[in-house]
This record gives structure tokens, sequence and C-alpha cells, in this order.
């Protein structure tokens, strides 16, 4: 038996969900350009779910279903309250999205009808959870969710109490739309992992937070900023990219164990950043990343991934760097879900082997001669 490390380039599944074949990204067999440009955050997860874009009263049906489903109960906005008020914020979505659960009297209900319904739910309830966090540890109220919005303007409007701007509204909606699915990525292969075991649907999406709030995953676009506000001004770019690279330290944002010719999300979260920086006349943080992709791509050819231009999205949107990877949650739980109701559908247990490298022929030493 010899190991494959990180399993790079083991096939572990079948599924009919998402693709990536020579470097292009499909949902369903759509292309994600094409999705990217002509299809919204509820059809995608719609897409998702049940293989197929929805008509209008499907689509409408869906919107209204998140609207109704979208307040949590009041049991875990309690608990959001006695959170530390310097909780990180995806151990806070982690802990909240578990104990959804409690609360849910079908959270152990493995019907079809019960698990898609418990989808729609999380899907609904996910970007309510961080708008009220991030508002409790203000001091403030969290504020209700509306009713037949989308969910990017819904999360806009509980996260600020107000009217989001519809220019803010699409640009976060087709950012969800990219983050949607993305095969057999860590956290989805973490979600299915928990629930081959036949455990819940909560169980497979607390695990998935959990490995996504990783920054070799989703904690690279928190990262991303980090390094963008280290850096400060184009001026500095230079230096500290060679000085990271030089001491062979890994810069945020770039590389991809499947893609080495690029992904295929970065061009649309690029072309968004530009457009942002342009209409808010503000390109500094645009123009910082481009220099810092001519450095990495022209030095160790890495090209930078989905997490790379978003973090400059979201900062010229105003959205706190802390709920970055938060808001990968919120898309990503349509990916997630859809997963795990596949793996119930044809469930295997994922049980796969180590290749032992210990001690052999030991023995126990007594205690007073260790
Ligand atoms: C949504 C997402 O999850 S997208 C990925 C988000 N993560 C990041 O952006 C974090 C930065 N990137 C990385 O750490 C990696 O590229 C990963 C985790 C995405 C992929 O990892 P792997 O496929 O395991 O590649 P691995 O880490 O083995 O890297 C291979 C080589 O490229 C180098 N490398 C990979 N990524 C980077 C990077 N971002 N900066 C500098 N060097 C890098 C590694 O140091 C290694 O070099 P070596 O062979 O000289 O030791
Ligand atoms: O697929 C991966 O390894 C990581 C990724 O890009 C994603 O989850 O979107």
């Amino acid at each position: 038996m010899t190991a494959t490390k990180g399993l790079e380039g083991i096939v572990a599944t079948t599924s009919s969900i998402s693709s990536i074949i020579d470097g292009v990204l499909t949902y369903r067999g759509i292309d994600i350009d094409d999705l990217a440009e002509h299809a919204s955050f509820e059809e995608v997860a719609y897409l998702l779910w049940y293989g197929k874009l929805p008509n209008q009263s499907e689509l409408d049906q869906l919107v209204k279903q998140f609207g109704e489903l979208a307040a949590v109960p009041a049991g875990v906005i309690d608990q959001l309250k006695l959170y530390p008020k310097d909780t990180n914020s995806m151990a806070a979505l982690r802990t909240a999205v578990s104990s959804l659960a409690l609360y849910d009297a079908s959270a152990n209900d493995m019907s079809k009808e019960a698990n898609i319904l418990k989808a729609i739910k999380l899907q609904a309830q996910i970007p309510t959870l961080i708008a009220a966090f991030a508002r409790i540890r203000e001091g403030k109220e969290p504020v209700a969710p509306k009713q037949g919005v989308s969910i990017a303007y819904n999360f806009l409007y509980m996260l600020t109490g107000q009217e989001p701007d519809q220019v803010a509204v699409k640009a976060l909606d087709q950012a969800l739309v990219l983050h949607a699915d993305h095969e057999l990525n860590a956290s989805t292969f973490a979600a299915r992992v928990t629930v081959a075991t036949l455990s819940d649907i909560y169980s497979g999406v607390t695990s998935a937070i959990g490995a996504l709030k990783g920054p070799l995953h989703g904690g690279a676009n928190e990262a991303v900023m980090v390094m963008l506000e280290e850096i400060g001004s184009s001026a500095n770019v230079e230096p500290y990219i060679n000085e990271k690279l030089a001491n062979k330290v890994k810069i945020m944002g770039f590389g991809h164990r499947v893609y080495k010719n690029g992904d295929p999300r970065a061009k649309h979260l690029q072309k968004m950043s530009r457009e942002l920086g342009k209409l808010t006349g503000n390109m500094e943080l645009y123009e910082m990343s481009v220099k810092i992709e001519e450095l990495v791509t022209g030095q160790k050819g890495l090209k930078p991934n989905v997490d790379f231009y978003s973090a400059s999205v979201y900062t010229t949107l105003q959205i706190p760097r802390d709920l970055f990877t938060p808001i990968f949650a919120i898309s990503r739980a349509s990916g997630w879900t859809a997963h795990i109701l596949e793996q119930y559908e044809n469930n295997r247990l994922i049980r796969p082997r180590a290749e032992y490298t210990g001690p052999v022929d030991q023995e126990v030493t007594p205690i007073a001669q260790r």
C-alpha cells in the first residue's frame, strides 16, 4: 500500500453536480462563464439541487421559500449573543449552524423530502446567521430578513440595515454564482465523508464549514486581504512579494490543486474588482492585485485562484474582512447540500486506508522503566 499525499489525482467518487475537465468548470454541464453572465445565485442553487435550471414559477417558489425560511430560531440568536466578542467569524458560523439542528424537529429525518427541505432551510438561514453575528458583536440588534428578495440583497440588507445598492447586489450575486460548487474540494469532501456514515445534513455542513475555514481553502480570501493591507500601496508590492517568494512563503490566492493553467472563475472576479474600483473612484486595491499577479505569475508560474480578486471585490463592497470566508460559505452551502443529497442517493461508507510508517514489533515497557 502506497499513500498519495493529499490524495492528489485520486478519483474518490462519481458525481453529476459539477465537473472540472481540461480547466473548464461546469455546473450540471453548463459552463461557469455562461452561468456567471446569465444566471442568478437562486437559479444556480436550484440547478445544483434539482439538476436543471428552474422555470419562472419554480424560481419564484424557491425565492419565496428562502424568504419564509430565512429567520433563525430565537434560541440560536440568544446563543450568538453569548459568544465572546472576539470570536472568529467562521468558528461562530460553524457553531451556529451546528446549533440550528437542535431547533429542527426534522434534523434526523433521513427521508429525501425532509433532506431537500433542510438544504433549502440551511441555504436560507446561513446568511441570516452571519449578518446577525456581525451586528451582535458591534452591539447592534439583528435585522429580520426581507421576503421576496435575492439572497445577495437580503444578506447586505441584514448586515447594514439599509436597502443595498443595486451594483453591490449584482456583484455579490455574481460572486455567489462563482463560488457555488467545485467538484470534490476539501470542504465538500468533508461533508460527503460525514454524511456517508448516514449522519445528518447539519453534521455534514458543520464539517464542511470547519474545512472551508482553513487558509489553504476558503480562508485564503481573508488572508489575501491581510496581505493587501500589509503591503499598503502599489509602491510596496514588488519588495514585499520578492521577499516572500525568496523565503518560500506562499502567496495567498495563488495556485490550485486542480487548475494549473488558471482558475476560470478568477477572470470574472478580476473584472468585477476593476469595475467596482472604477465606480468607487478607488483603483488602488485593484492595481496592487494586478501587480502582485504579474510578479507571482512571472516568477513562479502560479495563477490567481477564486480567492484572490474576491478580496478586493468584497472590500470595495465595504464588507468586513473576516466575513469574506463566511460569504464563501453562503454560496458553497448550495454545493455542499447538493453533494450531501447525492451521497445519500447512492451511499457507501467512505473509509480509505493509511500506509503505516510507525515502528513495528514494539512491546509494553513496564511503566516504572519508561
Ligand atoms: C477556494 C480554494 O480553496 S482555492 C485555494 C485557496 N488557497 C490558497 O490560495 C492558498 C495558497 N495556495 C496554496 O497553498 C496551494 O497552491 C494550494 C493549497 C491551493 C494547492 O496546493 P497543492 O496542490 O498541495 O500544491 P503544493 O502546496 O504542494 O504546491 C506545489 C509547489 O508550488 C508552490 N506553491 C503552491 N502554491 C503557492 C503559492 N500560493 N505561493 C507560492 N508558492 C506556492 C509550493 O510551495 C510547492 O513548491 P515546491 O514544490 O517547491 O515545494
Ligand atoms: O477545488 C478546490 O480544491 C478548491 C476550490 O477552488 C474551491 O473549493 O472552490
